[in-house]
């Protein structure tokens, strides 16, 4: 559906080189819901915008559909960006304007008939959940509702992507589930592709189907959500996933516990999930296990359970045990000093 081959974006800023992209391929299927993370200023917002041409790259290929992008006129662009729809962290809604207005006016400025814009206005209201708030002015809407508005504008061309430029970054955690609710929703019951970036770990776990991780400009690792999280080999992308302050224990407590063990942190995927592993452990092995802290992750399509554990007992039984464990269906991480 979108195809990025070799792409590459240098702003020039005087005298100053600045590249946004270097060397960034990826591909987003029909029908999925692909998401780029990366900190600020790693190139996200850039590589979103080479999509629709906002931003026109310097180098390489975009294909949406198998059509060459870079090669279009201004009728084929036209025509591109109406199978292309857009949101925004800051909205862009017309502030003089009400929730109908909103959707409407872009519809009425492509030449849309007057019938045709009424009907889809009130159905993308449904869709969203505005309907009793179409004269309400931007003003009077929370930021949820304001994102709902600009969803349902996007909508309202039909497109057979939507690219959200950090969506939900803006809004507080409870907005922001009923947003990707709202995302997962268009995807599955329109069938939109969905092509979103984020800083927040939250918004790929929830709703991603497959991740792209940018560091300074580059992919630095990409494919699934569950591959990815679960058995992440960039740095930067473990640098994310310990962000999230999995099981940050205090440093005391810490020190004390590998003074009389070791720390294993276990990740546990579908199912593996139903092995008594840590009862394995003690029976087979003569150490013993206990749990430290737990958790489950809700990805998608799958639950992850992570256990952090402590492991007592003679040294080379302990050794023996991880070694054990290193060869079951579990993901396992050594907690070091
Ligand atoms: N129009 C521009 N002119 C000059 N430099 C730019 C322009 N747009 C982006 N950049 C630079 O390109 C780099 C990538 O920026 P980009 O906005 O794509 O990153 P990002 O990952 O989306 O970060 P953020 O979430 O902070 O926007 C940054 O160094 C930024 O300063």
């Amino acid at each position: 559906m979108i195809k990025l081959q070799h792409v590459s974006k240098t702003f020039r800023v005087g005298k100053n080189k600045i590249e946004a992209l270097k060397d960034v391929s990826l591909e987003v299927n029909k029908g999925e819901i692909f998401g780029v993370i990366g900190f600020s200023g790693a190139g996200k917002s850039t590589l979103i915008r080479c999509v629709n041409l906002l931003e026109r790259p310097t180098g390489g290929q975009v294909f949406v559909d198998d059509q060459d992008v870079l090669g279009l006129n201004k009728k084929g662009l036209r025509q591109l960006r109406r199978k292309i729809g857009m949101i925004f962290q800051g909205y862009n809604l017309l502030e003089t304007a009400n929730v109908y207005e909103n959707v409407a006016t872009p519809l009425r400025l492509e030449g849309v008939s007057k019938e045709e814009i009424k009907a889809r206005t009130d159905k993308y209201l449904e869709i969203v959940g505005l309907s009793d708030r179409r004269s309400a002015f931007p003003s009077q809407l929370s930021g949820g509702q304001k994102q709902r508005v600009a969803i349902a504008r996007a909508l309202a061309h039909e497109p057979e992507v939507l690219l959200s430029d950090e969506a939900t970054s803006a809004l507080d955690p409870n907005t922001t589930d009923a947003i990707l609710e709202l995302l997962l929703k268009v995807n599955k019951e329109l069938g939109i592709t969905v092509f979103l970036i984020t800083h927040e770990l939250n918004v790929i776990q929830r709703i991603c189907d497959r991740v792209a991780v940018m560091e300074n400009g580059r992919v630095v690792e990409q494919g699934s959500v569950v591959d990815v999280f679960t058995r992440p080999k960039e740095a930067m992308t473990k640098q994310f996933i310990s962000n999230e302050a999995k099981f940050l224990i205090p440093a005391s407590l810490k020190s004390e516990l590998l003074k009389s063990g070791k720390l294993v942190k276990l990740t546990f995927l579908g199912e593996s999930s139903k092995d008594p592993v840590l009862a394995t452990l003690a029976k087979q092995f003569d150490v013993l296990p206990s749990i430290i802290a737990g958790g489950i992750d809700q990805l998608k399509d799958q639950s992850v359970g992570n256990l952090l554990v402590h492991i007592k007992g003679d040294q080379n039984k302990v050794e023996t045990a991880i070694q054990f464990l290193h060869e079951q269906n579990i993901l396992v991480d050594e907690v070091k000093g």
